[in-house]
């Protein structure tokens, strides 16, 4: 039998230590996440994160996160870290996420009491390149290793969507079999333990890219 040609994109997101981002690499992750929301755990310096671009492989996005930072600030970090792509958490419209000139996605609450409307997503942020459907409810920060009930993923959004919240090595493979995103996003669930946000464990990392592959073969 062919190999599928799909393959589900993994994001690891609250990245903190270089030797982490190499490895996601070696996995043959899509994509690094450094988070700047002022009240994050996980919130890392422009230095920090430049000096963790440094360590990424070529053709690995390096996404830069941010929840209701200023224009001011979102460029300072774009500066120092050159960021192939934004992922934004906040109340931002679609009008700030663009001024950037980068690609960029939009997070969406789905700890909302309803599931959010495709055709209003679309209409609200046309120029997202796609959509990271997370568990927090409106106005809270991510990151908070909570999943979603997963049947409550919109039908009809035509950009990419990524799944996230509550992600880990032994729920991803449902996940995925479940949504068929475009990808996913984990952070807590690749940690070492809660009390050392943004420390990745590597055997983790391992597994989670693992049943990641394994869903994209079933
Ligand atoms: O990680 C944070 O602390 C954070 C703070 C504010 C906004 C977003 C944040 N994180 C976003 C992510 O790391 C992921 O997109 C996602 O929420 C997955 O997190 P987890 O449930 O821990 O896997």
């Amino acid at each position: 039998m062919l190999p599928p040609l799909f393959r589900t994109r993994i994001k690891f997101c609250g990245m903190t230590r270089p030797g982490d981002v190499r490895l996601a690499g070696e996995l043959g992750v899509d994509a690094v996440g450094f988070v700047f929301a002022a009240t994050s755990h996980r919130r890392v310096e422009p230095e920090q994160a430049a000096a963790m671009r440094d360590a990424l492989a070529p053709m690995v996005d390096a996404v830069a996160l941010f929840m209701d930072s200023s224009a001011d600030e979102v460029r300072q970090v774009l500066s120092i870290v050159r960021p192939s792509l934004l992922q934004f958490h906040g109340d931002e419209d679609e009008a700030f996420c663009r001024s950037f000139g980068l690609p960029y996605i939009k997070a969406v609450a789905m700890g909302a009491d309803a599931p959010p409307d495709p055709l209003a997503l679309h209409s609200r942020f046309p120029s997202a390149s796609g959509f990271l459907l997370d568990a927090h409810g409106p106005g809270e920060a991510g990151g908070t290793g909570r999943a979603f009930d997963w049947a409550r993923v919109p039908r009809g959004l035509t950009k990419p969507i990524l799944v996230a919240g509550g992600l880990t090595p032994h729920n991803i493979h449902e996940a995925v079999v479940t949504t068929r995103p475009w990808g996913v996003d984990v952070s807590g669930g690749i940690e070492a333990d809660r009390e050392s946000p943004g420390v990745k464990d590597g055997a983790r990392m391992r597994e989670f890219v693992e049943e990641v592959r394994r869903a994209d073969c079933g």
